[in-house]
């Protein structure tokens, strides 16, 4: 006979395996991540930096676009130079994706609660197309930034909804190794995307910018199609719908098993609750929210002020010291890239087992260590050219794999997976909006700050982000409780047992108690 470990609502853990229908459903799902990071990807290399790989380092991409850009580029031909790439319409360019986004997965929020998780993966997929399509056509630069808006709004919707999707979508102790995949996703469109832009940038005639921004299409499409026949997520159909036996049919097909009361109950239970929220980003800055009103905005934040596009932007200019010359932003991306998903596919491996707290301590120490060591070689060898000696750019790569390995495994897929999993139903849409709005803002401020902080910070950016590191590694160990295994409906009492949380989501428990009496 089966084991059935299964404690009836409200404690412990589910049945259910890990069906075909749930590994299919991801896959689709992880297509919204891959789009993700082939936007990253495909206008530049480090999230929009115009001067290494992508389409904004084409010659006749800026010629077309941006010709004051070409110009300025063209008389000023010293390398490291970045501020020649100083315009407010290639910002603009950069921007338009991140504001899109921001403002995007607002709405997002309200599509995913009310008519569920499909109709915005599916929103997110058509506004992909649709802008990758405007972007490979584009004839003149408003179309471009116009093609850039509709991506950014795919990536409001597909951020805010997939994480969700893929974190409900799994059996409880498979959700780490789950919802990685999302950074893995992320990881593999940024490789391709690199891949794809080497290629084309050889392209006669100055068109191959065209191929790389339309086949953004391809993902797009079959995260689209996906999104069509996709199924809902059980919790999903429940909040929409009160049809429970539709519910518990889709339950028993996801899970592999018809022994699915206890999740079913569970789910019922935080639906009910749900449904009388009217407004979930009020209710989330109640103080019986507030620990997941913190990690809500701490984790993205962290996850940005780790400084790993900047170390993977620094990881170029070393590849050209070593001597790789015109492919090394290539070989970079391609080194990182791989070093990064290898990490992240491993930490989907083990998260479910070692929890997220190990990897989190694990990543953090290692993260801190590298940037130590970069920065300290930075500051002492640092010759009058501002470039380091080969032997210790060979040095510093080596230190940046490993960087960039501790980055893979905890703040890169943790930064999704955290997030996804400790709201409760009633909360879940807004929380989830409000950590992809925070991380586009940060992701954006460090993007368009960091090279003016590299000039003056120097080798002391390295400490600037280590020092971050230290901070985020602490506030996880003494704020962050473990999640693996825990049922999402089941998450609240995680805080209620933490020794600095209870004290607060407890206090609110003891009012209610009293004013009920
Ligand atoms: O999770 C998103 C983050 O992960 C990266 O793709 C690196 O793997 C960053 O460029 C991005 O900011």
């Amino acid at each position: 006979m089966a084991v059935a470990l299964a404690v009836t609502g409200g404690g412990g853990q589910y049945n259910g395996r890990m069906t075909w229908f749930v590994v299919l459903s991801c896959m689709m799902a992880a297509m919204g991540g891959v789009i993700f990071g082939y936007d990253i990807g495909i206008s530049d290399s480090y999230n929009d930096y115009p001067c290494e790989g992508g389409v904004t380092s084409m010659e006749p991409f800026l010629k077309k676009f941006f010709p004051e850009v070409y110009r300025k580029m063209k008389v000023d031909t010293k390398i490291s130079n970045y501020c020649k790439f100083d315009s407010q319409l290639l910002t603009s360019f950069t921007s338009s994706l991140y504001i899109a986004g921001l403002v995007a997965t607002f709405f997002a929020s309200s599509v995913t609660k009310v008519f569920g998780r499909k109709l915005s993966i599916l929103t997110g997929g058509a506004a992909f197309l649709a802008g990758s399509a405007l972007g490979g056509a584009a004839f003149n630069v408003y179309m471009l930034i116009f093609g850039r808006i509709l991506l950014g709004i795919g990536v409001g919707f597909a951020n805010q909804s997939v994480p969700l999707y893929l974190s409900e979508m799994a059996p409880p102790r498979y959700r780490g190794a789950i919802n990685n995949g999302f950074q893995f996703s992320i990881g593999i469109g940024a490789l391709v995307a690199n891949l794809i832009n080497f290629g084309t940038e050889k392209i006669e005639g100055g068109w191959g910018w065209r191929i790389s921004l339309a086949m953004a299409g391809v993902p797009a499409s079959i995260l689209t199609l996906g999104a069509l026949f996709l199924p809902e997520t059980p919790s999903s159909l429940i909040q929409s719908s009160s049809d429970h036996d539709k519910a518990k049919q889709l339950l028993q097909r996801v899970r592999g098993t018809t022994d699915v009361e206890a999740e079913l109950e569970d789910l019922i239970k935080a639906s009910s609750i749900s449904k009388t929220i009217k407004h979930p980003f009020k209710k989330i800055i109640q103080r019986k929210y507030r620990p997941q009103l913190v990690m809500a905005i701490a984790i993205p934040f962290f996850q940005q002020v780790t400084g790993i596009n900047v170390i993977a932007f620094y990881a170029t200019l070393l590849f050209r010291t070593i001597g790789i010359g015109e492919s090394a932003s290539l070989l970079s991306s391609v080194v990182t890239g791989v070093i990064g998903a290898g990490s992240t596919f491993i930490s989907m491996l083990i998260v479910d087992k070692f929890g997220r707290r190990a990897l989190f301590m694990v990543g953090g120490i290692q993260m801190l260590i590298s940037q130590i060591l970069i920065g300290g070689i930075m500051a002492t060898q640092l010759g009058d050219h501002g470039t380091v000696s080969q032997g210790y750019a060979y040095l510093i790569i080596i230190l940046i794999c490993i960087y960039v390995a501790g980055f893979g495994w905890s703040w890169g897929p943790l930064g999704w997976l955290v997030p996804s999993e400790i709201y409760q139903l009633e909360i879940q849409s807004a929380g989830q909006s409000i950590t992809v709005a925070v991380s586009f803002i940060f992701t954006f401020i460090v993007a368009q700050t960091f090279l003016s902080m590299l000039c003056h910070l120097k080798a002391g950016i390295f400490f600037f982000f280590g020092g971050w590191v230290i901070v985020m590694t602490a506030f996880v160990y003494y704020l962050l409780p473990e999640t693996k295994n825990v049922p999402i409906e089941q998450m609240e009492n995680v805080w209620k047992e933490h020794w600095f949380w209870a004290g607060i989501v407890g206090e609110e428990d003891e009012k209610i108690k009293i004013q009920g009496v």
